[in-house]
């Protein structure tokens, strides 16, 4: 492609994300049977990975923790009738944002996706697991009468950063629909669907700070959670999370025992010591990773800074927001995704009184 082919390209890429977040309107997520949510990002103050277990998953004992940073989902449904239902999925036929779920493919859900992370993150609605959790909980639950769901997720969470954007808004669609079919909130089906979807959906349920095990969808308690400052630093490329665990099982690289126990003690977030086992995995896959981690040891001192998850995100913990804007801007300026945020007691909830 010549180079103005390009700019062209690109010109027409963002008139088409400009005209479809023209065509955004506030009022349709207004009045009844709608709602707002919010869906934080989280970061694992300790992942110790252990033994890959027979369905392929691995053990692990983790900590995870809520972040200020958070994605904003508007959520609306609409009770309509077979006729009215069957005309819609074929006027969708074809697009992208649109996907049928539920029991009796009963649920035509609509995702518009805003992107606010600048990866220009495109999924298909079917492949989002925003549907896969309505999908889900609906079969769970019977819920078989024909509706219409629209969604709006505005993300400021980057994707494949280890910062568990897409689990927290499943959780969040989970949070919101189980209030609008009038299932309780602590109902063992919500819990059972959220641990389906994948291993972080579960602890965005709880959100704050906690301690989970199985393969860190189980939770064991929660901890008291911290206000500390972060930076996050994300490099442009990811890091495929099954990639990470199957480079983990051909150079395992077992967990410390002290820290271990350390952390499994602790009442409070600001009590854990920072551990990443799978770390190594992710380096080996993304060597830039190194750098990252070495050039924030140097901005927020050694025991401050690790790899979320199976990255592609690092954190550093700070003691002062200004301390994280800072380190931010330097980041920034080197090429890198950063972010200053806090720890925060959030969860994925409807935000009340709107
Ligand atoms: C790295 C973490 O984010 C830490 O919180 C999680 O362990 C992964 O959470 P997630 O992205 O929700 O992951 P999932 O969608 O459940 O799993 C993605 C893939 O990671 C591998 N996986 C995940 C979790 C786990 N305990 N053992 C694994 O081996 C599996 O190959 C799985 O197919
Ligand atoms: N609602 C969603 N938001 C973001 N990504 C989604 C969503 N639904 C599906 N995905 C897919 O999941 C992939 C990983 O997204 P996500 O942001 O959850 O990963 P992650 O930051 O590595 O999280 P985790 O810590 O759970 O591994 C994306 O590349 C995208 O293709």
């Amino acid at each position: 492609m010549t180079e103005n082919a390009q700019r062209n390209r690109e010109a027409e890429v963002n008139l088409l994300a400009a005209a479809r977040e023209a065509q955004w309107s506030a009022a349709t997520f207004m009045g009844p049977n709608t709602m707002k949510l919010v869906s934080p990002a989280k970061v694992n103050l300790l992942l110790a990975i252990g033994a890959r277990r027979e369905d392929g998953y691995h053990d692990a004992d983790t900590v995870m923790h809520a972040l200020a940073l958070h994605d904003t989902l508007y959520l609306r449904t609409e009770d309509i009738s077979a006729d009215e239902l069957a005309k819609r999925v074929a006027d969708s036929e074809g697009r992208v944002d649109t996907a049928v779920g539920g029991p009796a493919e009963n649920l035509l859900v609509t995702i518009d996706l805003s992107d606010r992370t600048g990866q220009d993150l495109e999924i298909a609605a079917a492949d989002n697991l925003a549907f896969k959790a309505a999908d889900r909980l609906a079969r769970a639950v019977g819920r078989d009468l024909p509706e219409a769901i629209q969604l709006r997720i505005e993300k400021h969470i980057p994707a494949q950063g280890g910062l568990g954007g897409g689990s927290s808004n499943a959780a969040a669609v989970l949070v919101g629909l189980a209030k609008a079919w009038d299932i309780p909130a602590d109902d063992d089906r919500v819990a059972e669907v959220a641990r389906s979807l994948g291993a972080d959906v579960a602890f965005f349920l709880h959100g704050g700070c906690a301690l989970l095990d199985g393969v860190g969808e189980v939770l064991q308690r929660t901890l008291e959670p911290s206000r500390r400052a972060v930076v996050l630093v994300k490099t442009e490329g990811g890091v495929s999370t099954a990639a990470a665990y199957e480079r983990f099982d051909a150079v395992p690289c077992p967990a410390s025992e002290e820290v271990l126990a350390c952390d499994r003690s602790a009442t409070k977030a600001d009590e854990v010591l920072l551990a990443n086992n799978l770390a190594p995995a992710a380096e080996a896959l993304l060597p830039e990773l190194s750098d990252v981690r070495v050039w924030l040891a140097e901005q927020a001192g050694e025991g401050n800074v690790l790899l979320s998850g199976s990255g592609s995100a690092t954190f550093a913990l700070v003691d002062t927001f200004a301390e994280a804007s800072r380190i931010a801007t330097a980041a920034t300026a080197r090429g890198w995704w950063a972010r200053p945020t806090s720890l925060s007691g959030l969860r994925a909830a409807i935000v009340p009184g709107r």
